[in-house]
């Protein structure tokens, strides 16, 4: 199917413009969280805006884009470039995708439906969490025949059979790579959180458990514990399905044989920060890897993600796709990661602030922002597509 182009989105935008046509969501992608902001209720915003500690991850993450700068090739004669990418062997439109991201409903009504049919609208890959407010089969609907993949939250080693249920439904619904999420076994030490005494899990209104509550297995299991259905103690279900998502233990590289047992598309870890996890990674016989610090949400004092890209990259990039993620604000961001060996980068607040702002139509907005200045600053770089033979070290510059 024909793609839109993302020179068509900025050919449209500056022709609105001339026509003084003003946009309904400022294209000023760091005015994103202040507009969310004043559209968000303080605990809602608290959440998505919250990082660990002092916020020092964060910092550093955005801190380590300034570290490079693009450098210009000059009489490259080149038409736009196409923004395709391969990975695990497939082609994708583009090399963006939605960061999974929890809890939806609490940023609008619309919640997943809302992004998943943005991704398909945008032909971006979307990334289901397994801490949402919709089930897989729903999100699947409203993505239709779009890009989708399914991240898991890896229940308890006890309840593996939970896990192979989430897999299995998750293959039946056309979700093609499976992310599995090493950082966030416990939550991180949240100040904004804690401060508004928030837990969206623990909510009477299913906020981020529908996976658990339509899974048949957990659903058997939860009456088999208590001798109810999950409608009688909607309280007790929530808590038990979020122990199962975050039990508060990690699992061991052992457990990573469990899944590919149970998963026959390709398995990427997300979490990864150093050389030698990505070599565990590629010992244990996944096919990829998020190089990823949880945008800072995870914990405080951690080295900025895009700070450890090249060195992993270095170590592993000829033998695991690597995705990247954390701190990534507009195109010529994801500009840098793809410079520096990422084939595939998650966009994550962003998006969210978008839902926020619009709904579909804001999460369509951000993604068409974020593709439209990829592409242009590619072009008015002389750098002819991002497959690594133009897009690589070369076209940057350390700076500090
Ligand atoms: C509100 C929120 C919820 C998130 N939920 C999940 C989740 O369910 N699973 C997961 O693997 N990562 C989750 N993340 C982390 C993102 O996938 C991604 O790693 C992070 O947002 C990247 O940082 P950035 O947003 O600063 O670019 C969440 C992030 C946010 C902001
Ligand atoms: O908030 C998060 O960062 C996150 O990963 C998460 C964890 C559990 C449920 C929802 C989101």
């Amino acid at each position: 199917m024909a793609n839109p182009t993302p020179l068509t989105y900025h050919n449209e935008i500056y022709a609105a413009g001339l026509r003084d046509k003003k946009p309904g969501i400022t294209f000023n992608t760091l005015e994103w969280e202040a507009l969310a902001k004043e559209r968000l209720s303080k605990e809602s915003f608290g959440y998505v805006w919250g990082s660990a500690g002092t916020r020092e991850t964060d910092d550093n993450n955005r801190a380590a884009f300034k570290k490079w700068g693009i450098l210009p090739s000059r009489l490259v004669d080149t038409e736009f470039s196409s923004l395709k990418t391969t990975l695990f062997g497939q082609e994708y439109d583009y090399p963006i995708a939605m960061a999974p991201v929890g809890v939806q409903r609490i940023f609008h009504r619309d919640g997943e439906i809302a992004s998943a049919s943005a991704a398909k609208r945008e032909h971006v890959t979307y990334i289901l969490s397994s801490a949402t407010c919709t089930s897989t089969e729903n999100v699947a609907k409203a993505n239709e025949n779009g890009s989708r993949w399914f991240q898991l939250y890896w229940p308890a080693n006890e309840s593996n059979d939970i896990t192979a249920s989430l897999l299995k439904r998750a293959k039946a619904n056309g979700y093609k790579v499976l992310v599995v999420t090493l950082d966030t076994y416990t939550l991180g030490w949240r100040p904004s959180d804690i401060d508004n005494a928030f837990n969206p899990f623990l909510r009477a209104d299913n906020i981020g458990v529908e996976i658990g509550f339509s899974d048949p297995v957990f659903r058997r299991q939860f009456y088999e514990q208590t001798g109810k259905q999950i409608e009688e103690d909607m309280g007790a279900a929530a808590a038990e399905w979020i122990h199962n998502l975050i039990p508060g233990k990690s699992h061991s590289w052992q457990d990573i044989k469990f899944l590919q047992e149970h998963w026959d598309g390709p398995i990427v870890l997300k979490g990864i920060q150093t050389i030698a996890d990505a070599q565990h990674a590629l010992e244990v016989g996944v096919q990829g890897i998020v190089v990823s610090n949880h945008g800072g949400r995870q914990q405080d004092g951690w080295v900025a993600s895009l700070e450890v890209l090249p060195e992993i990259v270095d170590a592993v990039g000829d033998k695991l796709e690597i995705i990247f993620d954390s701190g990534v604000r507009c195109g010529a961001d994801v500009v840098k990661a793809l410079a520096l060996g990422a084939k595939m980068v998650l966009i994550g607040r962003p998006y969210i602030y978008g839902l926020a702002l619009g709904g579909e139509e804001g999460v369509s907005h951000v993604l068409r922002s974020i593709l439209a200045e990829l592409q242009l600053t590619l072009h008015l770089s002389g750098i002819p597509s991002v497959s690594p033979v133009h897009l690589n070290r070369s076209v940057l510059r350390r700076t500090a």
